[in-house]
C-alpha cells in the first residue's frame, strides 16, 4: 500500500475506532487513537489532525458521493472548531457508511441475525445433499464415501459459523472424488456405445464370411464379462478399429476375386455352346457335301464343292482354336482368383485369430489353435493343398527359470515367440501349445519346406540374442515337422510331430526333424 492510501485508511479506522468507543471526536482524542492505531508519533498540532480528518472525509465524499453534503458540513464544523456540533455529524456520518469489512463487529444485530440464519439453512441443506445424494452416489467408492459419512457427521454437530465454514475443505475433496467418478462412468458408457456402434459396422462389413465374425465379437465377449475400466475398453476399441480397417481392406479384393470367378466361368459355358453350334452347322452342311459328291459326275462341281468343304472346315477350325485359346486363358485366369481367394481367406481368417491370442506370448492359445486347425484342414482339402505342422520345445528351459527366475523364463518365452512369429509368414499359425511347447501350422508347404522354416527360425533365435541384466542367454528349441496326409486326424498328425521332436531332443537337441525321417539315422550337426 502506499503510503496516502495507507494514512487515509489508518484514519479512516481511527474514525471508527472514536465511534465505536464513543469517544468525542476532538483533535486530540483522534490523534491519540491514530497513533495507537499507526504505531508511530504524529504531529501534535490541531491543525495537522484537523487536515487529516479533513482529507479522509473528503476521500469518503469521493467514494460515496451521496455523502457529499454530509461532508461539507463536518468540514464546515470542523473549520469553525465546532467540537459538539461535529460529535453529532461525524455519528450520524458514521451510523450510515458501509461496514468495511462483513467480519467487523460493527454489524448490526440485525445484519448478525441475517448471516447465522442463512449459515443454518446453509448447513442444513449441505446435511441433506451429503445424505440423499452425495453419499449414494459414492457406492463404488467406499473410501470416499466413508469420508463424506464422516462429513455428513461433522456437519451436524456444526454449530458454529466457523466451524461449518471449517467443512469446505473436506466438501470440496468429496465433490472433486464424485466428479472424477462420475466422469469416468460416463467415459465408460461413451466408449461401450463406440464399441457396439464398431461391432455393427464390423458386422455390416463381413457379412461375406460368418465366422469372421467370430474374432471382434469373441473379445467384446471377453471384455464385457470382466470389470469395466477405460483403459481396457480403449484397448477393444483400437483392437477393433484395426480389425474393420484390415477387413476392410480385403473384403473388396475378395469380392472382386469371386467375380471374376463367375465371369470366367460364363465365358466358359458360352464358348462351348459356340462350338457346339458350330459344330452341329458343320456337320449339316458336311451332310450336304457328301450328297453333292455322291451325285456329281462333273470334276467342277466337284471342285465347287471341296472348294466350300475347306472353307467350312478352315471356319470350324478358326472358332475351334479361338475356343481353345479363350477357354485355355479363362482357365487361367480362374486359377489367378482361386489362388487370390485363398491367399485373402488366409489373411482374413489370420485377423480373426487375434481374437484367441495366449496373453503372454501373443500367439495363439489352445482354443485358437484347435480352431486353427480345423480350418487349416478343410482349407487343404478345399484347395488341394499340402499342410505340415511343427512342434517346437525350448531346449533345457527348466535352467533358465531355476538359474534365472520364472519372470525371467517368463520374459525368454515371449522373445521366442516374437523372433519366430517374425521368422514365419504372417498366414503361418503359431499357437502355445503347453509351457514351452509351441505348434506352428504351415499351409501350403510340404514337409521338407516345412522342416527349412523351422530350421531359418532356429538361425534367427540364435541371432536374436535374449538379455538378461546385460547379458545374454543362448535359447534354442528342438521341433518335430510332419506333413499332413489325406484325410489324417489332428490327433494322429500331432501324434506323428510329437515323436519327431521327441527324436529331435534326443539327438542332441536344437534339432529340426521330419516325421517321414523316422526310420533313417540322424546325420551328425
Ligand atoms: N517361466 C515359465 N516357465 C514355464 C512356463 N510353462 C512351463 N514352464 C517351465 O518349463 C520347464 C520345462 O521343463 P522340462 O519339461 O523339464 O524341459 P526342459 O528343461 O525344457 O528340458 P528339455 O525340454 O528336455 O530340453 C519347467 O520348469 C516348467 O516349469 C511358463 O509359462 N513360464
Amino acid at each position: 500500500m502506499d503510503q496516502h492510501k495507507k494514512s487515509v485508511e489508518t484514519a479512516r479506522q481511527t474514525l471508527i475506532q472514536l465511534a465505536k468507543s464513543r469517544i468525542a471526536p476532538t483533535p486530540d482524542n483522534y490523534r491519540k487513537v491514530y497513533t495507537a492505531i499507526n504505531g508511530e508519533t504524529v504531529a501534535d498540532s490541531t491543525s495537522t489532525i484537523g487536515q487529516l480528518l479533513g482529507n479522509v472525509l473528503k476521500e469518503v465524499s469521493t467514494q460515496q458521493p451521496h455523502y457529499t453534503a454530509s461532508i461539507h458540513h463536518i468540514l464546515s464544523q470542523l473549520e469553525g472548531q465546532n467540537w459538539r456540533s461535529l460529535d453529532t455529524a461525524l455519528r450520524q456520518l458514521l451510523a450510515h457508511l458501509p461496514s468495511p469489512d462483513s467480519h467487523s463487529h460493527f454489524q448490526a444485530p440485525a445484519h448478525q441475525q441475517d448471516i447465522s440464519d442463512i449459515m443454518t439453512l446453509w448447513r442444513n441443506m449441505l446435511i441433506r445433499t451429503l445424505d440423499l445424494v452425495i453419499i449414494p452416489q459414492l457406492k463404488e467408492l467406499p473410501e470416499a464415501q466413508a469420508r463424506a459419512t464422516a462429513l455428513l457427521e461433522a456437519t451436524q454437530r456444526a454449530q458454529h459459523r466457523d466451524e461449518i465454514l471449517a467443512l469446505e475443505d473436506a466438501l470440496k475433496n468429496i465433490l472433486f472424488n464424485l466428479e472424477m467418478h462420475l466422469d469416468s462412468q460416463s467415459q465408460l458408457q461413451l466408449r461401450l456405445l463406440q464399441l457396439l456402434r464398431l461391432l455393427l459396422v464390423s458386422m455390416e462389413a463381413l457379412v461375406l464370411e460368418e465366422r469372421w465374425l467370430q474374432g471382434p465379437t469373441t473379445a467384446i465377449r471377453d471384455i464385457l464379462t470382466q470389470p469395466l475400466n477405460v483403459d481396457s475398453l480403449a484397448k477393444a476399441e483400437d483392437t477393433l478399429k484395426d480389425l474393420i480397417f484390415m477387413q476392410g481392406q480385403l473384403r473388396p479384393g475378395l469380392i472382386e476375386a469371386k467375380k471374376t470367378l463367375k465371369k470366367m466361368a460364363e465365358i466358359f459355358v458360352t464358348q462351348l455352346s459356340e462350338i457346339t453350334v458350330a459344330t452341329d452347322e458343320y456337320q449339316t452342311k458336311l451332310q450336304g457335301y457328301r450328297e453333292e459328291i455322291s451325285h456329281s459326275d462333273e470334276i467342277q462341281d466337284l471342285n465347287h464343292v471341296l472348294h466350300c468343304l475347306l472353307e467350312d472346315t478352315q471356319a470350324i477350325s478358326t472358332i475351334t482354336q479361338n475356343s481353345r485359346n479363350e477357354i485355355l486363358d479363362a482357365q487361367n485366369k480362374v486359377r489367378e482368383a482361386e489362388k487370390q481367394i485363398y491367399e485373402l481367406t488366409l489373411q482374413l481368417d489370420h485377423i480373426n485369430e487375434i481374437a484367441h491370442e495366449d496373453y503372454l506370448t501373443g500367439t495363439l492359445n489352445r482354443r485358437g489353435m484347435d480352431e486353427a486347425l480345423l480350418r487349416e484342414f478343410n482349407r487343404a482339402d478345399r484347395f488341394g493343398m499340402p499342410l505340415s505342422i511343427a512342434m517346437m520345445d525350448i531346449d533345457h528351459f527348466k535352467q533358465i527359470n531355476d538359474n534365472m527366475g520364472h519372470a525371467t523364463g517368463d520374459q525368454a518365452l515371449a522373445h521366442l515367440a516374437s523372433v519366430i512369429k517374425e521368422a514365419l509368414r504372417t498366414t503361418d499359425v503359431i499357437a502355445r501349445y503347453g509351457g514351452e511347447e509351441f505348434i506352428i501350422l504351415l499351409p501350403g508347404t510340404t514337409e521338407q519346406d516345412a522342416i527349412s522354416v523351422i530350421t531359418r527360425a532356429q538361425r534367427e533365435l540364435t541371432r536374436n540374442i535374449f538379455l538378461h541384466n546385460d547379458s545374454h542367454v543362448l535359447i534354442t528349441f528342438s521341433a518335430g515337422v510332419a506333413q499332413r496326409q489325406e484325410g489324417e486326424a489332428a490327433d494322429s498328425i500331432i501324434g506323428r510331430t510329437d515323436q519327431a521332436l521327441y527324436r529331435a531332443k534326443n539327438s542332441g537337441r536344437n534339432r529340426v526333424i521330419g516325421a517321414s525321417n523316422l526310420d533313417k539315422p540322424i546325420s551328425p550337426q
